[in-house]
């Protein structure tokens, strides 16, 4: 609300300035014009006033003379005795020519004491003069006075006369008649050209008698008796002498003014119009009103151009206040410290500056000094860190206040809140009366330039002390740094080697090379490497690696840095390496068998020829490839359990059977892994490869010898007993229920005995068959030997399906056995066991077999007895 009323006052206040002063010049135009035409009225009044009195006068003058004249002629006529006559009196240089105008040629008339004319000129005269009472006056008073008469409408010619009249005497004293002279009033009027009226101006003489006038207008004489007028009474606004018409015989409006002729009862009026009596008011009016209009206009634009200049100062303060705002925010928000100090004086003369006053900060300009902002603004240093005086910043801003000239510097301090040393960089500036000081705490960034430099002399350290030559460049090529290393490979000092001279130290037939190669690199920007030569002042050669790569900013190339690695040993070890490289692979390839080398990463990094043979087969070269890509995945699964073994640092061998190719090939394969110069780490291993299916073929047929039985073909107690070991483990592996069965043939020695050995040898190969055709294939029967059998059953379901089996071979025991016409009845016993999960060698399972064997012969045989003897064995009776 305040806002608005503020806004309304500021809005209305120049416009109303403006209008009051228009009104107040227009109402000072309009009382001065007021006031000249009040002083141009009366100074017209005055002026007509002066013409009516020069009027009045003239022809109250001219009155007199005639009025004189009668007089004259009075005496005349009575010197004369009544003889003389008008004529002579009128004559030319007469009596009446020395008192009036002969041009005049005045009416007049004698009359006799009874009233006849006796003698007339001039004009007419009506014959009853003697009524009138003028006559009658002059009759009957002695007394020599002349006589105006009323004036007097002459019936003819309508004109108003003024009457002069005076008694003529007898010598006796007697009335003898009177002398009478008509006066035509006109005649005063007619005359105004002496009265110098403006044009259009009015001159009447008006009786105050009757109220006739005559008047006269520039050329046109106006006799009437009907003008009516006043004569107001004096007053504060009209002039005493004004004369009013109360109706006016004509269209000009004229200011009259008037003179009393009292002795004639006539009033001289004069006329002049208003137009030309005014014209000089209305001409200066026009100038006030020019001028107020003007001035109106002036101050209308004065007081727009005020406005506008007032919305522009409004708009300017308001931007100034903005400005000062987002001042004052910059200042908040900046990471300075920033301070407005003004200067506290001394009084006197000199004035000199004792101290500052906080005129202004920010909120980290107090943040700085420990206070809050409004607390130490306005305090003066002293009051709030007295250690800007003792350390000599209030001198230094003294000096910048009175010299003028800005100064900037960074310095240590350990006088702020925290007592911790700052590293501060400030800015004093003179401002009027004071300095604007800008502080900002540098103390990280001087820390990281401690750390810079520590890091560049670290680097330059290393530069010197590192094992390769470095070189920079700048963007155009030149050399503009070399190490000591560089030198000392080069044999260039650093002055030799800065520029282009550099290129000196390398040999002739590669300096082209490099050149042409550098040339390159400037356009690639892709990093440079080569082996070059260098050559000494000396002559001596020095084999280098040269590397360059450019330094590259936001696309732009803006130098180049080159290392420089001796590496004329390496060189000479490297070929010796490969001279023993080369004499080793002559020898892997001299051998039968494929030797390869496989990295930590599985990726075949050597082979021999034969390898290569073996693995080339397809045209692929196996280097530089993994083991699963040149062997394939499924290979790959069952070589990676013994991959995995040698990179753990085992030494192992294994069979692989490859079944590639048509025929099914078996290979003996050996890793060797093979550990870093540490020997901590295994970074790869050997493999030997070698073809052994003749050899395993071999082996496998004296295996399979050594396990059958010569006489029945089954298998051997050997082989038994290797069985009876694999089924136990897979039967503890699978949790499998597995059964044993030990079995004798019963009296198999009488047979023997009656039919002979080889009755025997047959019953025995019989009984076998039986056995065979009896059981399973996937049942191991076995002759351990004479006439006793096992059966190993793996895999059974329940522990009937075994005994099931032994009931089986029992039944079909007892059938004659014809041997070649020879017919043998016999039976066999059978002691059956289980296994299943038990701590239990092969030979106490076998053992406990045995037992129910017995048991089942002591039970009188042709029978067999399972499940765990009756009486167990002891633990060792295996
Ligand atoms: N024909 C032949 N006889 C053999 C062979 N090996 C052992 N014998 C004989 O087999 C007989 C085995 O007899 P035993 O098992 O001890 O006695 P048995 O007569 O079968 O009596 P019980 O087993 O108690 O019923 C012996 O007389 C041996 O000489 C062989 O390879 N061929």
């Amino acid at each position: 609300m305040r806002d608005f009323f503020r806004r309304l006052y500021r809005a209305i206040l120049l416009p109303a300035f403006g209008l009051a002063l228009l009104i107040f010049t227009w109402a000072a135009v309009t009382y001065q014009v007021r006031q000249e035409r009040h002083t141009a009225h009366y100074e017209a009044v005055l002026h007509s006033q002066s013409l009516a009195r020069t009027l009045a006068e003239h022809s109250t003058h001219l009155l007199r003379q005639v009025d004189h004249a009668t007089q004259l002629f009075k005496l005349k006529y009575e010197e004369t005795g009544g003889a003389l006559r008008l004529a002579d009196f009128t004559r030319k240089n007469g009596l009446l020519d020395s008192l009036l105008p002969t041009k005049l040629d005045l009416p007049l008339a004698i009359l006799d004491r009874d009233g006849r004319i006796i003698d007339s000129m001039n004009g007419y005269f009506a014959p009853d003069l003697r009524r009138q009472p003028v006559f009658r006056n002059h009759a009957g008073n002695p007394s020599d006075v002349s006589l105006v008469a009323t004036p007097v409408v002459d019936s003819r010619t309508k004109k108003w006369q003024i009457q002069i009249s005076r008694r003529l005497n007898h010598p006796d004293g007697s009335f003898a008649g009177i002398i009478m002279v008509m006066i035509d009033p006109a005649y005063f009027v007619e005359d105004h050209d002496r009265l110098n009226v403006d044009p259009g101006g009015a001159v009447m003489l008006i009786s105050r008698e009757n109220g006739m006038s005559a008047a006269r207008i520039d050329d046109q004489v106006i006799i009437s008796d009907s003008i009516d007028f006043s004569v107001p009474q004096p007053s504060a606004t009209q002039p005493a002498e004004e004369f009013l018409l109360k109706r006016r015989f004509d269209a000009v409006d004229r200011v009259y003014s008037y003179a009393e002729m009292p002795r004639y009862l006539l009033t001289a009026v004069v006329g002049d119009p208003t137009a030309s009596a005014m014209a000089r008011f209305e001409r200066r009016r026009n100038i006030y009103f020019g001028a107020a209009a003007v001035v109106s206009v002036l101050v209308t634009l004065f007081v727009y151009l005020l406005m506008r200049q007032a919305h522009r100062l409004r708009h300017t303060a308001r931007m100034v206040i903005e400005a000062q705002l987002m001042l004052r925010a910059a200042a908040d928000a900046s990471l300075d410290a920033v301070y407005m100090f003004k200067a506290c004086r001394m009084r006197g003369a000199r004035r000199e500056i004792l101290d500052f006053t906080i005129a202004d900060l920010n909120e980290r300009g107090a943040q700085l000094m420990g206070y809050r902002r409004a607390d130490i603004k306005d305090k003066r240093l002293v009051e709030v860190m007295p250690d800007l005086h003792s350390k000599g910043f209030v001198e230094k801003y003294r000096h910048v206040l009175e010299s003028r000239q800005p100064l900037e510097e960074e310095f240590e301090v350990d006088f702020l809140p925290n007592r911790a040393v700052h590293w501060l960089h400030h800015q004093i500036v003179p401002i009027t009366d004071g300095v604007a000081v800008t502080v900002r705490d540098i103390t990280s960034r001087k820390e990281t330039e401690l750390a810079t430099r520590q890091q560049q002399a670290e680097l330059t350290a290393v530069n010197d002390a590192s094992p390769l030559g470095l070189l920079r460049a700048d963007a155009s090529g030149h050399c503009t740094y070399v190490n000591r290393t560089f030198e000392l490979i080069t044999g260039l000092t650093r002055e030799e080697a800065l520029g282009d001279a550099w290129m000196r130290a390398v040999h002739p037939q590669d300096r082209v090379v490099l050149k042409t190669a550098l040339q390159h690199m400037a356009h690639t920007r892709a990093p440079y490497q080569d082996t070059l030569r260098c050559v000494h002042p000396d002559g001596m050669i020095v084999w280098v690696s040269f590397k360059i790569a450019a330094m590259v900013v936001d696309g732009k190339v803006y130098g180049y840095v080159g290392t420089v690695d001796d590496i004329t040993h390496v060189r000479k070890s490297v070929m010796a390496l490969r001279e023993s490289e080369s004499r080793l692979r002559t020898i892997a390839d001299t051998l039968p068998a494929m030797v390869a080398y496989i990295d930590a990463e599985q990726v075949y990094r050597f082979h021999n020829v034969a390898y290569e043979r073996e693995f080339n087969r397809t045209g692929s070269t196996v280097l530089g490839r993994s083991i699963r890509e040149t062997l394939g995945a499924q290979r790959y699964a069952f070589l990676e359990p013994y991959v995995l073994r040698a990179l753990a640092g085992e030494t192992l061998t294994f069979e692989e059977d490859d079944d590639s190719d048509t025929t099914e090939r078996t290979y003996e394969v050996v890793y060797i892994p093979q550990m870093d110069e540490d020997g901590a780490n295994v970074i790869g291993f050997h493999v030997m490869r070698q073809d052994i299916t003749v050899q395993k073929r071999e082996k496998q047929r004296l295996l399979r010898l050594s396990q059958v039985d010569a006489l029945t073909g089954l298998t051997n107690r050997a082989g038994f007993l290797q069985k009876l070991h694999d089924a136990m483990a897979a039967s503890r592996t699978n949790a499998n229920l597995m059964a044993v069965m030990y079995m004798d043939i019963d009296r198999f020695k009488p047979v023997n005995d009656t039919f002979g050995h080889a009755v025997g040898d047959a019953l025995l190969k019989a009984f076998s068959a039986r056995l065979t055709h009896t059981m399973r294939a996937s049942d191991t029967i076995a002759r351990l030997g004479g006439d006793e059998f096992t059966i190993i059953m793996e895999r059974i379901h329940r522990t009937d399906d075994a005994a099931a089996a032994a009931a089986k071979i029992v039944t079909a025991m007892q059938a004659d056995f014809d041997l070649g016409g020879t017919v043998v009845s016999i039976s066999t016993s059978i002691g059956l066991t289980y296994y299943r999960d038990e701590d239990l060698s092969p030979a106490e399972l076998l053992n406990r077999a045995d037992i129910l064997l017995y048991e089942a012969k002591q039970a009188g045989r042709n029978t067999f007895r399972a499940g765990l003897p009756a009486h167990p064995p002891a633990s060792n009776a295996a």
